[in-house]
């Protein structure tokens, strides 16, 4: 049974999407996603699921950074939730003053808040679940949860279902050491991470090696390096998988163009979405391409 690190403690949104993309694994809490992330690069666990961007919100970026620096990982498969709330409280409180929650919950639950407890001030919190347990140690009055937190702390329920926008959705990513890539499916994400250099127009640079092979983004979120200020990386998610040609050529491409350039994985979607694939550039028009040269080489062709 593989063992899989989740951004928990117990109850949380994240623990949830272990069930589904580990079932009958071993799921093991950790308190932060940096820490889930060092399970794996220390062996401690084979796998870890974490959060990596919300409907909302927008990228988390914790995972984003706990991807790009230290050893490489890659993420092998992804959940994406619906997220709703549940807002709970110590049994026999009459007055909210405190709620608590992870920054992102607490950004999709501001007008809910304003609207029903309008005096309580909002806490951040590591997760939601570390929320729900804050709140039973007496440190805040009520927590903004996962609907599971409730089956796993001593709390009362305030509400549930509560959305400022009702088809919001989180999604999660099993990420492990680097080895054996999932199959292409004709339905896959890659991920990457770009440092290019700072000088005019590198960016729409990087984007038109993906947009002349006909490759269609999914996600660009820009963070900075840390190391010089105003110097930024650039997470880029894609549709296709590394084992495609219309991919290899691309990603040959951004390896050339950029300072540093890390593979975060090819693994398939879990919204099923099959990629876009433009006229002239599908896989077979590549491979063809390819043979093409190749025979002029031989001298089989001009
Ligand atoms: O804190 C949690 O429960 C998490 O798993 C992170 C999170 C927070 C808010 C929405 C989705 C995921």
């Amino acid at each position: 049974m593989a063992r899989i690190a989740y951004f928990g403690p117990q109850g949380t949104f994240t623990e949830q999407a272990a069930r589904v993309l580990a079932a009958g694994d071993e799921l093991v809490p950790a308190e932060t996603i940096r820490l889930a992330l060092t399970a794996v690069r220390h062996g401690e666990a084979d796998a870890a699921c974490v959060p990596v961007e919300n409907s909302v919100e927008g990228a988390v970026t914790a995972t984003l950074d706990g991807l790009s620096d230290a050893d490489p990982l890659v993420a092998v498969a992804e959940a994406i939730l619906p997220v709703h709330f549940s807002v709970l409280k110590r049994p026999g409180t009459t007055e909210i003053r405190t709620v608590a929650s992870h920054p992102h919950a607490l950004a999709q639950v501001r007008d809910w808040l304003e609207a029903n407890l309008p005096g309580a001030t909002p806490v951040a919190s590591s997760s939601t679940a570390a929320a729900a347990v804050g709140v039973h140690a007496g440190d805040f009055d009520a927590a903004v949860t996962a609907p599971v937190a409730v089956e796993h702390y001593p709390l009362e329920v305030v509400a549930t279902g509560v959305a400022d926008v009702s088809d919001a959705r989180t999604r999660f990513l099993l990420v492990r050491k680097p080895g054996e890539l999932p199959e292409p499916t004709g339905a896959d994400r890659t991920s990457i991470v770009a440092a290019a250099v700072n000088r005019t127009g590198t960016l729409a640079e990087l984007l038109t090696e993906l947009a002349s092979r006909g490759i269609n983004l999914t996600r660009l979120d820009a963070r900075p390096t840390r190391d010089n200020f105003g110097e930024y990386r650039f997470f880029i998610d894609f549709e296709g998988h590394v084992a495609e040609p219309r991919i290899i050529d691309a990603l040959a491409a951004l390896r050339r163009r950029c300072r540093n350039l890390r593979f975060l994985g090819s693994h398939p979607r879990a919204d099923g979405i099959r990629s876009t694939i433009e006229p002239g550039a599908d896989n077979d028009s590549f491979l063809d391409a390819t043979a093409w040269v190749d025979a002029v080489r031989k001298g089989d062709l001009a």
